[in-house]
């Protein structure tokens, strides 16, 4: 059963009103990456490409905190620390007017017990502009057995 966004809201935070949804929560836009260096995915193991933070452009006359992103793949840093709590699972879906705006956020499997601001690929297909903060995705909670919880290294990413 997946959970309400009042029970999400629990698991997330900061949360403002605004983001409480009725079945999940909306997640904001902190920081956009760019990756540099090719990565690696072994039999054993694996490795992230070096990366660097977008600036963020300084327009005269535009609010300064506004990433204006050109056709490409970022790697999107959400704003909020997310916990997923014991006997469930999350998944993080792209907020539909991103897709009416040809871009696509992707996303993989939130395992219990994991911390941290994750991060998700933010797929550009059509210049566009997102101010940082602006809510990009929603996280849902569904009940689920597990063995074990989360122990990767992504573990309390983005909280330093
Ligand atoms: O779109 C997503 C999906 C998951 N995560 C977080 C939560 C998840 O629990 C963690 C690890 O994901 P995964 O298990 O897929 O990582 P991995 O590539 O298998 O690496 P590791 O074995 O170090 O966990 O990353 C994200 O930040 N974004």
């Amino acid at each position: 059963m997946f959970r309400s966004g009042t029970f999400v809201a629990e698991h997330v935070s900061p949360t403002a009103a605004d983001q409480i949804q009725p079945n999940g929560v909306d997640l904001t836009l902190d920081v956009v990456f760019e990756q540099l260096e090719p990565g690696r995915i072994g039999r054993d193991g694996k490795q992230v490409g070096d990366r660097v933070a977008r600036p963020l452009e300084e327009l005269e006359q535009k609010d300064p905190d506004t990433y204006y992103l050109p056709q490409g793949a970022y790697v999107a840093r959400y704003g909020e620390r997310i916990e997923i709590p014991e006997g469930h699972i999350g998944f993080v879906y792209p907020r539909s007017s991103l897709m009416r705006n040809s871009c696509m956020l992707n996303t993989a499997v939130w395992d219990a017990g994991y911390e941290g601001r994750g991060e998700g690929l933010l797929q550009v297909h059509h210049d566009v502009e997102i101010e940082r903060g602006a809510r990009i995705a929603q996280l849902v909670l569904a009940e689920a057995d597990h063995e074990g919880v989360y122990d990767g290294s992504y573990q309390g990413e983005g909280l330093e």
